[in-house]
């Protein structure tokens, strides 16, 4: 019809046609060169922004998608021109006074029959594929040239092709039988402070005919290839499916395919889908089902996201305490995208128009790293109990992985700061044993144990106020008040003296809530699951709690729900009976 749409005949109605709208729509005329220039060149300036990229080239077998991605020496497809801008890219944005120093690096993969096979070097066998805990998939042992000129490129990807696998089909003689995944990485290392590393990677794919068996003569081998095939491309459209409608749960683990291209496809990346239809009769159902999965992946929203890693004191607010410990050459490096929101609801949003609208969370370099922390224990602990529903932060998968990763790194420096402990502690001692005196001059807080100094790492704790118990009685002093009543009963009943029985109740209220479960934890007075996961998470990011009082530390507890759950559960728990509601 136009540039951007076309019409066919409507099988089970013949009244009717069928219109598909797209971003484009090139016909028999266009070049490759218009292809490449209309949809692909536009997208190879975000890898230089750290955003992952991915084309793919779809439709039944025979229908040009290896034509369209890979081409001939005449009409060369995608894949040449691609390489070709964006290493002539990098060569001019990595040039010596430029801010940012860029490599490239190539991998080609195939993925047949479910099985992730390295093309540049076909005897490594079927590949493991991994997600770290930022989210970035890898794929441990596959192989990665440098590349700097397209001589490079060509020289590790031509042999490469040739192990590609194809057979023949009764529609397509040289039918790829597998998806061929060229996967170009840009990492950049900026040459000044902050010294930020981003890494941009574009999925370039070819993937295998989708096809009816019924038609193609199948049979044996050829049969379960078609089977591996129409399974990962069914699974792509689960995905696209479950991307368009939001679902928490997008089914990328069901295939190879869709599990590689988890964090480069749909919502986190900039992701073409190419079409291959065929004009001719025969291919009428097949492009009828090319076009309406090409239909769908058009709903899919791009949210773009930056793989940017920052020095630590760029991301968040750091004690000066934890500055001197670490010291300028252990500054560390955290993960962040910086400015870029990633919650944007705009679906096209430019990086750029990206950057100045504001995420529904607050901007994450001005977020405490402990509470971030904090945040996502729970969130880890709600998911590992199998908790339903939004998860605890409501924040886009992408924006989360960002914040697990922030965590991460926060335990590294942890990690990291008590090897600096046990060296400073071992020095102090081998002072020691040559000279007992120098012991007096030591600073005392190189002395403290870690676990007294982790603190400085995390936010700052505000200062517990310690109330003795005798003060909770004064101020419920009122004859009509629970904790009397239970105190003439209880005390009598029990033959403790007073104060034993409120240290015991203390004591079992402190062994509660270091060892319960959140269970355990809900069946204490005034703690509902919400509380009860809160302490569960606190505890595990700073240990035990020393004393009942501490619970005024965690995030959510006020001094006051401290003391009214102190008085709710002491005697209860000191006469040994069963707190929680009856
Ligand atoms: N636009 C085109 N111009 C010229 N020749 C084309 C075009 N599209 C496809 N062809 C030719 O048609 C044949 C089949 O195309 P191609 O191998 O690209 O299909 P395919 O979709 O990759 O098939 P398969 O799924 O089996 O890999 C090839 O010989 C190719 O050169």
């Amino acid at each position: 019809m136009d540039s951007c749409s076309l019409e066919i005949a409507n099988w089970r109605n013949h009244q009717e046609t069928l219109k598909y709208q797209f971003d484009a729509f090139y016909g028999e005329r266009s070049t490759q060169q218009d292809i490449y220039a209309g949809s692909v060149q536009p997208i190879l300036r975000h890898l230089l922004e750290g955003q992952n990229a991915s084309v793919l080239a779809y439709g039944p077998t025979g229908a040009g998608k290896t034509h369209t991605m890979l081409g001939s020496p005449e009409q060369p497809g995608v894949i040449p021109r691609a390489l070709m801008d964006l290493l002539q890219l990098t060569r001019e944005e990595g040039a010596e006074g430029r801010p940012w120093a860029l490599s490239v690096t190539m991998s080609y993969l195939e993925i047949y029959q479910e099985k992730v096979l390295d093309l540049l070097d076909p005897a490594s066998g079927d590949l493991v594929i991994r997600e770290d805990c930022r989210g970035n998939i890898l794929i441990p042992g596959l192989t990665q040239k440098p590349i700097t000129s397209f001589a490079d490129f060509e020289r590790h990807f031509l042999p490469a092709s040739r192990n590609r696998t194809v057979g023949a089909t009764r529609l397509n003689q040289r039918s790829s039988r597998s998806h061929a995944v060229l996967l170009v990485k840009v990492d950049q290392r900026e040459r000044l402070a902050p010294f930020r590393q981003r890494e941009g990677k574009l999925y370039l794919i070819d993937l295998a005919g989708s096809e009816d068996n019924r038609r193609t003569g199948n049979k044996g081998l050829r049969l379960k290839e078609s089977g591996a095939i129409n399974t990962s491309l069914f699974v792509l459209g689960k995905v696209v499916d479950a991307l368009n409608q939001g679902l928490p749960r997008v089914p990328y683990r069901d295939s190879k395919l869709t599990r590689l291209l988890q964090d480069s496809l749909g919502g986190s990346a900039h992701s073409i889908l190419i079409a291959n239809i065929a004009p001719e009769r025969r291919f009428y159902l097949d492009t009828v089902s090319a076009l309406n999965f090409a239909a769908r992946s058009k709903e899919v929203i791009n949210r773009p996201f930056t793989n940017e890693s920052l020095q630590l004191h760029v991301l968040a607010p750091v004690k000066l305490s934890q500055k001197e410990l670490l010291g300028p050459s252990e500054a560390k490096r955290a993960r962040g995208p910086e400015e870029v929101e990633i919650g944007s609801p705009e679906p096209t949003a430019s990086p750029a128009s990206a950057s100045q609208k504001l995420s529904p969370l607050q901007k994450l370099s001005s977020m405490d790293p402990a509470m971030l922390e904090r945040l996502l224990n729970l969130d880890r602990l709600l998911g590992s109990q199998g908790s339903q529903g939004a998860p605890l932060l409501s924040t886009p998968r992408r924006e989360r992985m960002v914040l697990m990763k922030t965590v991460e790194e926060k335990d590294l420096e942890i990690e990291r700061l008590k090897m600096k402990q046990k060296e400073l502690e071992a020095k102090v001692l081998a002072q020691e044993v040559a000279d007992p005196k120098e012991k007096e001059n030591c600073s005392p807080t190189m002395l403290r144990p870690l676990s007294h100094r982790t603190v400085t790492v995390a936010k700052p704790l505000k200062k517990a106020v310690v109330m003795p118990l005798q003060l909770i009685q004064e101020q419920a002093a009122s004859p009509n008040t629970e904790i009397h009543i239970l105190k003439n009963k209880v005390a009598g009943g029990l033959g403790y003296t007073y104060p034993e029985l409120l240290a015991r109740g203390r004591q079992k209220i402190l062994d509660l809530l270091n060892e319960g479960s959140a269970r355990d934890l809900r069946s204490l007075q005034r703690i509902g699951p919400k509380k009860a996961q809160l302490i569960v998470g606190w505890r595990e990011l700073h240990g035990p709690f020393s004393q009942v009082e501490d619970l005024e530390l965690v995030e959510g507890i006020t001094g006051k729900q401290m003391e009214s759950f102190l008085k709710a559960n002491i005697l209860g728990l000191a006469a040994g009976q069963r707190c929680g509601p009856s």
